[in-house]
Parts: structure tokens; sequence; C-alpha cells
């Protein structure tokens, strides 16, 4: 995140736990550019528990709505107590965190459904206690793009402080009401990494970020070209997957399968694609699949480096709408696989499977070992792993060495029929030398699905 460029980092709630310190205190440890900020409550021990964090300054979170004063504060300032204990309870702790040397932004919760006159108060009164900046939560997301234009023309030059907007996705609007509030003067957007957050999630930076900079020619100064490497990062740590038609960061998203649309993307880019992929990192890819076209199977055939006439590559067509029809996307070892049959090429594949066996158990290490055959020599390898398929996958690994550096760069598992005898089909990237490709293996048995996969991927590499 730094390296994006990114100028404040919350690394988390200080109060949340001893993790969560230790973690934030690691942060604000690694000397980084960003500001490191602690979310706190209306509360003095929360400001002291960021300051054991060593952090450079406190998102300080005050209810705003009658709502949230009301059902949130009760036992602090019981039912019936009034705005005018939030606004000196606000004011105290906005002191306290300025006296011990923080930055104070002092945000109000649930800000668009507040009493706007009140909101200005509020905003004020922190002003007045020395709050560095300001924020408006939109803490269920119900603001629309309007409207959040129209409040941050008046708010973001009336409070005296520079204000920032944190969006909520409740109705699908994070992104939307961020940049109508960027645009009429917001001096700070709060955002995510792939939209993740409570609920829904909130606005997301990727999205933000590549929306400024192309639909309104704002230099964010964010390093762009490392957002997907961030997305994926975030995506891997968390285990919360991205959707793959997720704008920008998706597996769908610069990736084109549509005959009409490739016909004309290979003459022009720009036909199909809004900005060039790799302004966010990432590289354009075309896949087979049922709406391919007689150009996807050129432009398929050209990369694999294979001639063919019009018959062969009608027939080629043919079997990959075939394919297409079963609701199975054609991976680029399929392909060849179709091509080799249809052009009669005969391939002795480089690494062919003798025989795998793969435990696991409790409590045992999962284990695997190999017998291949790589280039007519015969090789036995065995490894652990995190599971069967993990140690089954290594050993092969170790097998092939001989053949050079093949990456496995993603592995997805899917079963395709119910029940625990489900057909199971697995689906690889795999890379060498900077040569990407996709292979598949489909069996009952997980294991051997994913052996099948990989070794199939390794032949189209070598
Ligand atoms: C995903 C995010 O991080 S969004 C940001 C919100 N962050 C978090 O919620 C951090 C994670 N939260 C937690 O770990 C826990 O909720 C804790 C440690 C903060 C508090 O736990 P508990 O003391 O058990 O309280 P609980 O979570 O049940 O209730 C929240 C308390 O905070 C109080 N509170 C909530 N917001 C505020 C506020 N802005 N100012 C002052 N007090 C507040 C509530 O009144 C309630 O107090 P009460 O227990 O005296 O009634
Ligand atoms: C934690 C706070 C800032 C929040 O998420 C909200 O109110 O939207």
């Amino acid at each position: 995140m730094d390296e994006l460029g990114l100028h404040i980092i919350e690394a988390g709630s200080a109060v949340t736990s001893e993790g969560e310190r230790a973690a934030i205190k690691a942060v604000a440890g690694l000397g980084l550019n960003a500001e490191i900020c602690s979310y706190c409550r209306m509360r003095t021990s929360d400001i002291d528990l960021a300051l054991e964090c060593d952090v450079d300054s406190v998102h300080l979170v005050v209810p705003s709505s009658n709502l949230h004063i009301e059902t949130k504060l009760k036992k602090d300032i019981g039912i019936k107590k009034d705005r005018e204990e939030v606004l000196s309870m606000a004011g105290e702790v906005a002191e306290y965190a300025k006296s011990h040397g923080l930055i104070v932004e002092f945000s109000a919760e649930d800000a668009s459904r507040a009493d706007f006159k009140f909101l200005k108060e509020l905003y004020a009164s922190g002003v007045a206690h020395g709050a560095d900046r300001l924020c408006y939560c939109d803490t269920v997301g119900m603001l629309t793009p309007e409207r959040t234009f129209n409040i941050f023309s008046e708010l973001a030059f009336v409070t005296g402080a520079p204000v920032s907007i944190h969006c909520h996705n409740d109705f699908g609007l994070a992104t939307a009401n961020t940049v109508a509030a960027l645009r009429a003067g917001a001096a700070e957007a709060h955002l995510t990494i792939n939209g993740i957050g409570e609920r829904s999630g909130n606005a997301a930076l990727e999205e933000v970020v590549v929306q400024l900079e192309h639909l309104y020619g704002i230099d964010t100064g964010i390093k762009t070209e490392n957002l997907y490497k961030v997305s994926r990062l975030v995506s891997r740590l968390t285990n919360i997957p991205v959707a793959p038609n997720k704008a920008l960061v998706g597996g769908n998203s610069f990736t084109h399968e549509a005959g009409i649309h490739v016909h004309d993307l290979v003459k022009n880019t720009a036909s199909y694609e809004p900005i060039e992929p790799e302004f966010v990192g990432r590289t354009r890819r075309v896949v087979l699949g049922k709406h391919a076209g007689a150009s996807s199977i050129e432009l398929a055939l050209t990369e694999l480096q294979l001639d063919a006439n019009e018959a062969q590559k009608q027939e080629i067509f043919k079997r990959v709408k075939e394919m297409g029809d079963k609701g199975l996307h054609v991976t680029d070892a399929d392909l060849q696989t179709i091509a080799e049959s249809v052009l009669e090429i005969h391939c002795e594949p480089t690494v062919k499977l003798k025989s795998f066996s793969a435990v696991s158990g409790r409590p045992s290490i999962p284990m695997a070992s190999v017998i291949l055959e790589v280039n007519g020599k015969e090789e036995v390898c065995v490894d652990t792993g995190d599971g069967p398929v993990d140690a089954a996958i290594r050993a092969i690994q170790r097998a092939v060495a001989s053949v050079g550096d093949i990456v496995l760069e993603e592995y997805h598992v899917d079963a395709i029929t119910g029940g625990t005898d489900a057909l199971v089909e697995v689906t690889v990237k795999m890379s060498k030398d900077g040569k990407t490709i996709t292979a598949r293996g489909a069996r009952t048995d997980i294991i051997e699905a994913s052996v099948e996969a990989v070794i199939n991927g390794m032949n189209r590499l070598v």
C-alpha cells in the first residue's frame, strides 16, 4: 500500500485486541512514507491504546445521527442525553488526542442520516477542539452521487478543515459516491483494496483511482501499475476471493471470449477495452469457449505457431463450440489437443505419469510420491505438503526440475456434479520463461484431477 503511494494507512482499531495492537505497532515501525492511523471511539482509553501502537493519527469516530446517538451511547450517556453531550465528549477526546501529539481525523458516523445543521455544528466543535481533518461517513450506504455532490459542495468549504469521505457499498454506490464527493471538494477518500469491508464493503481503491485518472483526467499520484499485484496479495492474505467480474481486478477484466469482440480487438484493442490492461498491471487474455469466433481460433493458432487450412480451422472451430456447448471453457491445453488431433500432429508428451500415491490423515504429514517418465527417463520423487494435493504437485515439480523452471500461477477446483462422488475439475495456470498457459484435469478423485491438470500444463509448456 505504501509503494502504491497511498497517503494514510488505517492499520486497524487498537482497541480490538492484543494481536491487532501488535500488528498496528509493527506497521507503524516499518518506517513507511504513509501516515499510520488507528480507529478510535470517543474514549480516552481508546486513544491511550492507539498511542501504545506508535501511530501518527487517530480516526476518531463520533455518532452523529439521532439513531446512532440514542442506540449506541445509551450506557455511556443515557438514552435521553442529547447532542450537547456528544459535542462535549467528542471535543474532550479530540483535545486529549491532540495533547498527546496525534493528528486527529474527526469522523461523523452515520452522517448521511444526521441532521445537517447539527452535523455542521459537530464539525465546527471538532475543529475548535483541534481536529486536523473531518470525515463524513455514509455508514449504511444511503448516499446517491447527486446528493453527495450537493453535500460536499457545501461542506468542503464551510468547515475550516479538510473533509474526507467514507462510503459503504450497501446499495453498490460506494465508488460513485466517493468520486462525486472528491469532485465536489472532498480532500481525502477512505478506500479499501478490492472494496473489502464490513457487510457489502467500502469504496474500492482501484475503482476510484482509475475512474479519477481515466474518466476525469485527474492525476492521483498512485502507482496504478501495482494495483493488480496489491489486489491479488490482499485477496490471498484475507482469503477473500475477488469476483471474476469485479472491475479492473476481477479475473474476467481484460479477458475476451466473444468472437464479435475479438474480431475487432485484434485490429484495435480500444474497440473493446477502455484502458490498456498494463495501466493496472495486467495483461490481455483471449479465451476460447462457446462464444468464440473465427478470429479467436486464428489468434489462438498463431500463438501455438500452428498452420491450418480453412477446412481444418472449421473443424477446430466446431470442436471448440462443442466443448463450449457443454459449458466448458477451452483451456490452452484443450485447444492444443484439439488442434493436434485435427492437424494429425502426434506429439509424444515430454512428461508421462506412470503412477502416483498420496496420503493424508491425522496425525500425519500429508505426503505424496510420483513416478514420471520425463524425456524418456524415469524419475521417482516424494514430497510433503500442506495437504495431499500440495504434496503431489510438489513431488511432480521436483521430478520435472530437469526441464526448467515451471511455475504454478493459479490453481482452481470445482465440483462439476453434486455429492461426494462428484466429478472434480481442476484448472491451472502455469508459466515457464514468460509463457503462460491454462490446462485442466477432470476426475472423481481430486488428487488425480490435480495431477492430470498439472502434467497437461507442463506438457504444453515444454
Ligand atoms: C471493520 C471495522 O473495523 S469498522 C470500525 C469499527 N471497529 C470495531 O468495531 C473494532 C472491533 N471491535 C471490537 O473489538 C469490540 O467491539 C470492542 C473491543 C471495540 C468493544 O467491545 P465491548 O466492550 O465488548 O463492546 P461492544 O462491542 O459489545 O459494544 C460497543 C461499545 O462501544 C461503544 N461505542 C461504539 N461506538 C462508540 C463511539 N463512537 N464512541 C464511544 N463509544 C462507542 C458502545 O456504546 C458500546 O459500549 P458499551 O459496551 O459500554 O455499551
Ligand atoms: C468505522 C466507521 C468509520 C464506519 O465504518 C462508518 O461509520 O461508516
